[in-house]
């Protein structure tokens, strides 16, 4: 029988590319409600209570709402793509990549939080070097990224494309969170086994999606042995048998005379690059990816795949 999946928030920019990912499956029934009634507390209520797997693409306190709509019954399992529970112990990190058996905790899991797009790409970075004792207690981490615009959703969308609006942007790149205090710090510090918050500085670019995410380190303040060489191996070793996380080739990379942030859209994978010179005194580490694929909707549906072949 198909499992019955209600996306709440299906007319959002995430719920969209879900519902759109969805198209054609036989496995998977969508539950739907109509767009002039998506805020209709009792028929979300309803739907949500219908299903099998509900999946928020809401802002963090509807989430909260959709959750609390669903206490007490235990037959209905969570995606939650907001903010709202990306670092509460009780739900499963839907980064599947994340550590051997991270897949596993997904597939049997009743709430899954999905990944923030920026911290996809910062976590999956630091985390092998942290777990593999390269990256010592106390470095100083910086983040620094581009997205495209779609990462501000209906909102930003609306402002980068309608210059008619009142509130409309016309730069072509900007930085924001320049007060450094971004909500997807704590889930990069938790998440990357950091000891200390990450300094990180977003921006956005005037395309509508795709996201690099940087992640510049001094070898000499790593712990000894720490060599370009030695840092993309710990990256191979970690993501090897993986077929949406991969990791360039430092071949390739060293002949790479740019990076595209565009170069993955449309697609649910990652990638992931040690730049730096042999014997040099740097590396920079980068994530290329999707906001909207890996970053978004790509993950929600890799996660619910997980959940659905438990
Ligand atoms: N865009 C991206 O790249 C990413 C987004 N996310 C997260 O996904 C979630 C959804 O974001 P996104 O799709 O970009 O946002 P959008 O603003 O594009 O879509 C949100 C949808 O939720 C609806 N909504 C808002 N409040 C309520 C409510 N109280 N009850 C019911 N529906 C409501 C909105 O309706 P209305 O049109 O009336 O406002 C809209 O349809 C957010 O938590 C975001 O942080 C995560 C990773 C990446
Ligand atoms: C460009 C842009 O505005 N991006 C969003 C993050 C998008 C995203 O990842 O949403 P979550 O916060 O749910 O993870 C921001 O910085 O708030």
């Amino acid at each position: 029988m198909a499992a019955k999946i209600f996306i709440d928030g299906e007319h959002g920019t995430t719920g969209l590319q879900i519902r759109t990912r969805m198209t054609g499956r036989r496995d998977v029934e969508l539950l739907s409600i109509p767009e002039a009634e998506r805020r209709n507390a009792a028929m979300r209520e309803d739907l949500l209570n219908s299903a099998d797997i509900a999946i928020l693409c809401l802002p963090d306190d509807a989430s909260k709402e959709a959750v609390s709509m669903l206490a007490g019954n235990n037959n209905v399992r969570i995606i939650d793509t907001s903010t709202a529970y990306r670092v509460a112990p009780d739900w499963a990190y839907g980064f599947a990549e994340l550590d051997k058996g991270q897949a596993e905790k997904i597939r049997s899991a009743r709430h899954v939080s999905n990944p923030g797009c920026y911290p996809t790409g910062a976590v999956s970075l630091l985390r092998p070097l942290r777990a593999a004792g390269l990256l010592p207690d106390g470095y100083p981490v910086s983040v620094n990224a581009v997205s495209g615009y779609t990462g501000g959703g209906k909102q930003l969308i609306g402002q980068m494309e309608d210059a008619s609006r009142e509130d409309a942007l016309f730069a072509n790149n900007f930085l924001y969170g320049l007060t450094l205090k971004h909500k997807h710090v704590p889930e990069m510090k938790t998440h990357g086994l950091l000891d200390r918050a990450p300094l990180f500085s977003p921006s956005v670019g005037r395309f509508a999606q795709g996201m690099i995410v940087q992640v510049p380190l001094f070898l000499d303040d790593l712990k000894d042995g720490a060599t370009v060489e030695k840092i993309h191996a710990t990256l191979v070793d970690h993501y090897a048998g993986q077929d949406i996380v991969s990791v360039v080739s430092l071949e390739e990379s060293a002949k790479l005379p740019r990076v595209d942030a565009e170069e993955l859209v449309d697609t649910d994978r990652m990638k992931l690059f040690v730049f730096g010179t042999p014997g040099g005194a740097h590396v920079n580490l980068v994530a290329l990816l999707d906001n909207l694929g890996k970053g978004a909707s790509g993950a929600a549906v890799q996660n619910m795949d997980l959940m659905l072949s438990a």
